[in-house]
């Protein structure tokens, strides 16, 4: 998919969350532990409660491969039943990867051609031939991690090199790479007050900003710094919405929890 038809569906829907489908077999209802694919399951009713008010999901991918076979299974299942029944819906890759060109490639293979995801998370600390290969391909995009939500990300990130902070190293380095127009970036909702000058650097370019929620990031505060014209930005959230309750209506109130988040974010739409 394009920004450009993002962005449409996002005034459509009046709403730029993403739901993210962090699937832990330990946490679902332990009703569901009997089908033939509780993982799948799991994800066809979330996603059938919570699509009316989202533009996105994000597949972790950890969470697929720590079930071997039976995970990938699961996520092949769940990445067709969105192109099958929601084909609106943007789609991304939480799988953060980068290697050598040659290796990239093969990850930029599984998950942009052949399970077609939209997106893709990648690493950026291999440089320029390790993040290419991922931006070969036509309304696909790269999500870079840029300044993640996480503590960790004080240790490298905001460290000046040469008198920048690395985050804003490669933000620059990267608009030099061959297609960059399909670069996307990460930016934790826990740093918002960040995004100001985050967007003097990348004033167009889609934010996917995760860490609302159950990391304590609060969308006022990314909306203010990070929202352009354009809106630019996906929220994630994750656990806060479907974990919100282990009975066997689980999946209405995750429905209920996204139509929370996409009201505040159709005021916040409103303000534009
Ligand atoms: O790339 C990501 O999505 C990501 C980057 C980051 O900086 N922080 C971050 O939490 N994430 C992911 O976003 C999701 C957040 O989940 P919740 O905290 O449960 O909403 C997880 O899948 C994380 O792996």
């Amino acid at each position: 998919m394009s920004p450009q038809e993002l962005t449409k569906q996002i005034f459509k829907k009046k709403s730029f969350l993403c739901v993210g489908l962090d699937v832990d077999i330990d946490r679902i209802p332990t009703y569901l532990l009997s089908e033939d694919d509780p993982i799948f399951e799991f994800n066809k009713a979330i996603i059938d409660a919570t699509h009316k008010f989202c533009v996105a999901y994000k597949p972790n991918i950890a969470f697929y491969e720590a079930n071997g076979v039976e995970g990938w299974q699961a996520l092949e299942k769940t990445i067709n039943y969105l192109h099958h029944e929601y084909p609106e819906i943007y789609t991304i890759a939480d799988a953060k990867r980068g290697d050598i060109g040659n290796t990239s490639r093969m990850y930029a293979k599984t998950f942009l051609q052949d399970l077609g995801f939209d997106s893709v998370t990648v690493a950026p600390y291999m440089g320029k031939d390790s993040v290419e290969p991922f931006l070969e391909f036509e309304n696909r995009q790269a999500i870079l991690l840029a300044l993640t939500s996480n503590e960790g990300a004080f240790d490298f990130q905001t460290q000046e090199v040469n008198g920048e902070e690395l985050y804003k190293t490669v933000l620059k380095t990267s608009k030099t790479w061959k297609n960059s127009e399909n670069l996307m970036y990460v930016v934790g909702a826990t740093k918002a007050e960040f995004l100001k000058e985050i967007r003097e650097i990348i004033p167009e370019n889609f934010l996917l900003v995760p860490g609302v929620g159950a990391q304590g990031g609060k969308l006022e505060d990314v909306c203010k710094y990070g929202m352009t014209k354009n809106v630019g930005l996906l929220v994630n959230s994750s656990r806060k919405i479907i974990y919100a309750s282990e009975s066997s209506n689980f999946a209405e109130i995750a429905g209920a929890k996204a139509e929370v988040l996409q009201k505040q974010m159709a005021e916040e739409l409103n303000k534009l």
